[in-house]
């Protein structure tokens, strides 16, 4: 016996960003090792698995296109006509099956970057509002070895990410697996952190307001 608690476990892992940022290429280097340069347009959902700290962790992970995905008008999110057929999975779907994110911009897109952080506001008020706060996220400015063309810096990525508690890594999909993989360990163990603080004994903060709820509604019974 070597003590290690070898559960397996299962999570839903969503890749968003606007086009051509490197989803796919981020996706398939992480799941093959290899970049293979063109990616096509097709949606697609990868399980794969990987061991992190000696625990077995299958990770399925969704590659959408980002023009099948959001519009944004006057403060709403909006699934875009061709996602509103009965049988197509809408952006609100995905942010609900998804237990963690990967926001994927270019180092290169400014407007990539400015999307990460309407991103975040969306996966942020639909978690909220099924009462999941602090969803993993991890946030990831790609295109690294294209430095020489660089209209976001490395500082503002990683303020948008402390900023919002989420992770920061700058990676190359094109010229180096091992940050690619450390992406994905990263959310890995984001993931375990939120499920096994979801399991917690209630602390003293909610005692304090467990045993409130208790006396306000025991005042408003004797009223
Ligand atoms: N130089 C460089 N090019 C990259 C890198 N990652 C992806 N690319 C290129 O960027 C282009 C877009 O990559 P994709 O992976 O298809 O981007 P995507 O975000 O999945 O794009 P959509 O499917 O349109 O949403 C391709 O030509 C890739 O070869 C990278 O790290 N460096």
């Amino acid at each position: 016996m070597t003590g290690l608690n070898t559960a397996r476990m299962e999570a839903n892992v969503v890749v968003l960003g606007t086009d051509s940022v490197g989803k796919s290429a981020l996706t398939v280097r992480f799941l093959t090792r290899r970049f293979i340069g063109e990616y096509g347009d097709i949606e697609s959902i990868f399980s794969h698995s990987i061991t992190v700290d000696g625990r077995e962790q299958t990770l399925n992970i969704w590659d959408s296109p980002f023009s099948q995905v959001i519009t944004h008008e006057t403060g709403c999110w909006h699934v875009s006509q061709q996602d509103l057929s009965p049988e197509s999975t809408t952006y609100e779907k995905r942010l609900q099956w998804a237990d963690g994110f990967v926001l994927v911009y270019s180092i290169c897109d400014r407007a990539s970057f400015n999307t990460i952080g309407k991103l975040l506001q969306s996966i942020k008020a639909t978690k909220d509002y099924a009462g999941l706060q602090n969803v993993p996220i991890v946030i990831v400015g790609n295109k690294r070895d294209l430095h020489h063309r660089r209209t976001v810096l490395s500082e503002e990525g990683r303020l948008l990410a402390l900023s919002a508690d989420c992770q920061f890594y700058e990676v190359s999909a094109a010229e180096n697996y091992h940050s690619v993989l450390m992406v994905f360990h990263g959310l890995v163990n984001r993931v375990r952190e939120s499920r096994s603080a979801g399991k917690k004994p209630a602390g003293i903060k909610g005692i304090v307001k467990s045993m409130s709820a208790v006396f306000a509604r025991r005042r408003t019974d004797s009223l």
